[in-house]
């Protein structure tokens, strides 16, 4: 199907660079947009972020061959069941949410006609809202698509180019794998971080002050992730619970064997585990996913 016109709802951060990669990557594509909160919608369109904000899911809707929910996971049944009534039969339904299992769930219930492709482009950043998106976010980044079983493979072809156009790299990956990989790599990350920022802030005042007078690198770093959207990151929790669950408990014990080794002397431990992270940091940067990747380090 040739994608004539794309539905953005959610005009965040995701929303806000999908609309301006399609803007300057698919300038052929027609854009349109919705977002619950009004003041999105007038930043929205002051910012010029998609053809047309409008005030209803549905008058976005209208007309076009793919509707993106770049919405928090836990919203995303209830952005569907929004737009259920006035879809297109024909229209394509995807996303961008950072956990899938539960979103491929919601999709199939609130829209069981409907051709649901979920997507996951890994990439972004800790700021939010509608000044936050920029046309570059998704250059050279993995984007995962997970069809469900029987999802048409025109569909999963259309929304592969379209990614990819975008200048994303794209895998096909189950639901459940990728729930679970990003568990590791990206989930169990951010608890890390909001942990330990919460854990100096709980500080005495003193000590507190001190901590960002002197914070070196690593802290710093875990400050710009724990600054990430708490309504966001909330829902990623609640809505892949199992995984990160089920890595938490590995990462618990990893940590204990870590403390024993550094009560017990024992240095060698130490010693093996952080060469062997050395490695994998080094393999990153092979693949070129080192900090000239957008998303790292780097204040937008
Ligand atoms: N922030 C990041 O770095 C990344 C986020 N994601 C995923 O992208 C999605 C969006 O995240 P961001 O753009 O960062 O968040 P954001 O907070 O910048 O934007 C989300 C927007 O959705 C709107 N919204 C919430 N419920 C809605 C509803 N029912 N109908 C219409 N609009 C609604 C909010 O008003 C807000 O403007 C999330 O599912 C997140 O997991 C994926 C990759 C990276
Ligand atoms: O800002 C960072 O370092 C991130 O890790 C951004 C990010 C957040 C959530 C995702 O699902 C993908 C990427």
């Amino acid at each position: 199907m040739t994608i004539r016109r794309v539905a953005i709802i959610g005009l965040g951060l995701l929303g806000g660079s999908l609309s301006l990669a399609l803007r300057e990557k698919l300038p052929g594509i027609a854009t349109t947009g919705y977002d619950r909160d009004p003041a999105t919608r007038t930043r929205a369109a002051e910012r010029g972020l998609v053809g047309t904000v409008y005030d209803t899911a549905g008058e976005a809707v209208s007309g076009c061959e793919l509707v993106v929910l770049c919405v928090p996971v836990g919203a995303i049944g209830e952005a569907a069941r929004d737009i259920a009534d006035v879809l297109p039969s024909h229209a394509i339904v995807s996303d961008v949410g950072s956990s899938k299992r539960s979103v491929q769930k919601a999709l199939a219930e609130a829209l069981p006609s409907h051709t649901c492709v979920p997507a996951h482009p890994v990439a972004g950043t800790e700021q939010s809202g509608p000044d936050a998106g920029f046309a570059t976010l998704f250059d050279g980044r993995w984007c995962i698509l997970t069809p469900p079983d029987g999802a048409p493979q025109q569909a999963i072809d259309d929304l592969t180019a379209l990614w990819q156009a975008l200048g994303a790299k794209v895998e096909i990956m189950d639901a459940e794998h990728h729930d679970l990989v990003l568990a590791v790599t990206s989930h169990i990350p951010h608890l890390i971080a909001y942990t330990i920022v919460g854990t100096a802030s709980d500080m005495e005042d003193v000590t507190r002050s001190e901590v960002i007078k002197y914070s070196a690198g690593g802290f710093r770093d875990f400050t710009r992730i724990a600054a990430s959207d708490p309504v966001m990151w909330r829902d990623v929790f609640l809505n892949n619970r199992d995984a990160v669950l089920e890595m938490l408990g590995r990462f618990t014990e990893d940590l204990t064997a870590l403390q024993r080794a550094i009560r017990s002397g024992d240095g060698e431990t130490l010693h093996e585990l952080f060469s062997r992270t050395r490695d994998i940091r080094r393999s990153i940067i092979d693949e070129g996913q080192d900090d000239a990747s957008p998303d790292f380090g780097r204040d937008h």
